[in-house]
């Protein structure tokens, strides 16, 4: 949550009143923004996140703490009913919720008024901007791709330490079966999902240092970082979050049928991971947030406009002809940057003319020019987010403390990285010429030497993650690699084992085979 320390008298007496009660857990709390609801069982109180009106005026969504239930008996107040939404895909353990209010009334003191305030005689006031209302928001976005990046890096940690140790099939016949991770194929499933988990490391130093300038900024009263941070952790959280769920379930598949047990850790992993796609903000929802925010700032551009760092390179959209066109050396990082600079330059362009079109030549309302420009949109805001990811990950492989052997590693998953995703999204480089063909073809050989370059540092490169045992969770994973002792413990443990004979065969199964026998 956003720092900001500024004398506020509401503020500074609702902090006293409410922290003092949270801090000692004598009230547990929830957060209620979503229309449906997510509250659960145990809470007392919820921040509700609902618009404001006052003196006959809406003043947008603000956030007021309800009491929920009685601090005496737990139930729910009146007006208040609550309770439990049932099985969801994953996440069972957490204990999401319900509410619905009907006719409840709370004390204006309700309102958390750090940023805005409504006088006793319902007079209206903010403090520097309404939209630090969100901060909340930011941070947990700030967090989810964090935990994105942990969750993958644990994904493949387990599915390469395992392709080591499964063996099958054969790649010279009449020698051994080999571990399955000297398959081209298997390399080419996990590879670039390790590269990404230390592309998206860095991408998240990078994330939080920005977000603590913005914030101490922010204990300035300057507001200026606010939109640009929005805009990049949104982008982010839905790039990132999406990128380790994808690579979670390949991590899975490439397990095989092992994959699919709970014993592999990773069904765990695939279903926690879905909620970080979602909450926080749905994925389309968030890239079209961050789409907004690249078309206002093309158009500034446009219009002569300096814009901030993260977006400055809109300032310089250039054409084709000017910027490519030729076989290069793709593995140059700069190469490999300003083709993805160029990339997402020119999809914002093209998003936003596309919008301008609609609205000036076909008439169309502005809501219905975004609506119809919203595949574009997302579009351009992946492109971004993808670019920001190989631009942090170049400076840091370039800048990195670290000694060369080291060092070279990193510039091999660096590569890795950055020619995936031309080879997945080709037709975006493709398409304006910027890059050709042949470059194409390069691009493609050279990512394939690059797996099996990765092929002989990838154990130590997911051991380096240091994730212990007992957080991995996972048999297929284990640094012992003992997988197949370990199996089978782990399916002796099924209570369906607890005896040699099932119950079931005494109710169900042994009436029924003596009624079929009886029969022949
Ligand atoms: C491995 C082990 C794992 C174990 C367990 C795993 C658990 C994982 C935990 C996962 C967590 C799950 C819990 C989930 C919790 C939640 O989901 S809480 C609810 C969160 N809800 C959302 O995120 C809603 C998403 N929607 C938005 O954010 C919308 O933007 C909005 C805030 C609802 C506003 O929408 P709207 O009223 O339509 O306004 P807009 O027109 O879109 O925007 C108005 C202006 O405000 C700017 N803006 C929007 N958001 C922010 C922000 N956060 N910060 C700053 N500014 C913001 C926006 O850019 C607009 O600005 P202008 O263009 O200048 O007008
Ligand atoms: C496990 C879990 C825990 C959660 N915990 C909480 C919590 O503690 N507190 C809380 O408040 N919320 C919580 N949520 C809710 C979460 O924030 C929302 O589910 C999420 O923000 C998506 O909103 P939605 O469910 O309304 O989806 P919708 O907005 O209905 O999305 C459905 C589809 O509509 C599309 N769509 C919606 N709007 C647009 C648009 N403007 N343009 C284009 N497409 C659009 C989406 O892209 C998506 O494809 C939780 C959710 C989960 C799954």
């Amino acid at each position: 949550m956003f720092t900001i320390t500024l004398q506020q008298q509401g503020d500074e007496r609702q902090r006293a009143k409410w922290l003092k009660l949270a801090e000692n857990f004598s009230i547990l709390g929830s957060y209620l923004q979503t229309e449906m609801g997510h509250v659960g069982l145990t809470v007392t109180h919820g921040v509700v996140m609902a618009q404001l009106y006052t003196q006959g005026q809406c003043m947008g969504p603000h956030m007021f703490i309800m009491q929920l239930r009685s601090l005496e008996n737990h139930k729910p107040l009146p007006g208040i009913t609550v309770g439990d939404i049932g099985p969801k895909y994953g996440c069972n353990d957490g204990d999401n919720g319900f509410v619905r209010f009907d006719q409840v009334r709370i004390p204006r003191d309700n309102m958390l008024m750090r940023f805005a305030q409504v006088a006793e005689d319902g007079t209206y006031s903010m403090v520097l901007d309404p939209r630090l209302t969100y901060g909340t928001m930011v941070n947990m976005r700030v967090q989810l791709t964090e935990r994105s990046n942990t969750s993958l890096a644990r994904a493949v940690t387990i599915a390469i330490r395992y392709s080591c140790v499964r063996r099958q099939s054969e790649l010279t016949p009449g020698e051994p079966e080999p571990q399955i991770l000297d398959y081209q194929t298997q390399q080419y499933k996990l590879f670039p999902h390790l590269a990404a988990a230390y592309g998206f490391w860095f991408t998240i130093q990078n994330l939080e240092a920005h977000y603590e300038r913005v914030n101490s900024k922010l204990q300035e009263g300057d507001t200026s970082g606010l939109q640009e941070l929005h805009a990049l952790t949104a982008g982010l959280k839905a790039y990132t979050t999406l990128e380790a769920h994808q690579g979670i379930e390949e991590c899975r598949l490439a397990c095989g049928g092992h994959g699919y047990s709970h014993a592999s850790g990773l069904v765990y992993l695939l279903t926690s991971q879905a909620v970080t796609v979602t909450g926080e903000g749905e994925t389309t929802v968030m890239l079209l947030q961050l789409a907004r925010y690249l078309v206002k700032c093309y158009a500034k551009s446009q219009a002569g406009a300096k814009l901030p760092s993260t977006v400055s390179y809109l300032q310089m959209v250039q054409s084709a002809a000017v910027s490519g066109g030729t076989t290069r050396d793709i593995n140059n990082f700069d190469v490999l940057t300003k083709a993805y600079q160029h990339r997402a330059a020119r999809l914002v362009k093209v998003a936003t003319e596309g919008v301008r079109f609609k609205v000036t030549s076909e008439g169309q309302s502005e809501a219905e020019a975004w609506n119809n420009s919203l595949v574009s949109l997302v579009k351009c805001a992946e492109a971004h987010s993808q670019f920001f990811v190989v631009k942090t990950f170049v400076e840091a492989v370039r800048t990195v403390d670290a000694d060369d052997s080291v060092r070279a590693v990193l510039n091999t998953l660096c590569q890795l990285y950055a020619l995936h995703g031309i080879c997945e999204h080709a037709g975006d480089f493709l398409q304006d010429g910027y890059l050709t063909g042949p470059d194409l073809q390069l691009a493609r050989s050279e990512m394939c030497s690059l797996l099996s370059k990765v092929r002989s540092d990838a154990v130590p490169l997911v051991d380096a993650f240091d994730f212990p045992d007992q957080i991995l969770q996972s048999v297929l994973g284990r640094y012992d690699g003992r997988v197949y002792e370990h199996l089978y413990e782990w399916a002796k443990k099924s209570p369906l084992n607890k005896s040699q004979v099932h119950e079931s065969y005494y109710k169900y199964l042994q009436p029924f085979l003596q009624k079929n026998r009886a029969k022949l």
